[in-house]
């Protein structure tokens, strides 16, 4: 077992939540929506947020993974599954749980930009900025974190700590 200490509240996060879904809905009324989530990591947030989305919009998935059993990125992205709906013409909205050093979200912008989609944003649960590598335009941001490890809410450590409902400090 590791030690966990909480930095985010499973209250403060269903409050930035909801501020997020609304602040969103705002931007893309009256617009072609489709919201991806980014798996594993983002599956809570992702789920959280679009039931806090009042405009119409399509969601669909895409499977991404760089970290496997460690805590710091092994700098090679696996890419292993794409999303299904044509994002022609849409607008897109990459739901993520965490940017931190920046690769995931450069990768998933430059394959998305790609698409002639409308616009592409982002919105992520946490920024991360002590490890950022790639700098990427955040359109969206629940909280700022300073640093450290954290899990819970989707985050995971090899697999574990994901079903979480708050945001915890690893202790490894
Ligand atoms: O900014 P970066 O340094 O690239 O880190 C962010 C990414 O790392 C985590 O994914 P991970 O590879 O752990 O896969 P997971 O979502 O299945 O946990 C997280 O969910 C983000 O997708
Ligand atoms: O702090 C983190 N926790 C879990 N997964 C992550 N992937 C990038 N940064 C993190
Ligand atoms: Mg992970």
């Amino acid at each position: 077992m590791h030690t966990l200490k909480e930095v985010i509240s499973e209250q403060e996060i269903q409050k930035r939540v909801k501020e997020l879904g609304k602040e969103i809905s705002k931007v893309y009324e009256g617009e072609p929506l489709v919201i991806l989530c980014t798996l594993k990591g983002a599956f809570l947030f992702f789920s959280d947020l679009v039931r806090s989305i009042t405009c119409p919009h399509e969601i669909d998935f895409v499977r991404v993974a760089s970290y496997g059993n460690s805590d710091t990125s092994s700098n090679t992205i696996s890419f292993t599954k794409d999303i299904e709906i044509n994002i022609e013409g849409k607008h897109v909205l990459i739901v993520e749980d965490i940017v931190d050093t920046g690769l995931t979200m450069e990768f998933l912008l430059t394959q998305f930009n790609a698409r002639k989609a409308k616009s592409v944003k982002v919105a992520t649960l946490l920024s991360k900025k002590a490890r950022r590598e790639k700098s990427v335009a955040i359109d969206f941001v629940g909280f700022y974190i300073l640093d450290g490890f954290l899990v819970g809410y989707g985050l995971d450590y090899a697999e574990k700590y994901r079903s979480l409902p708050s945001i915890n400090e690893l202790e490894i």
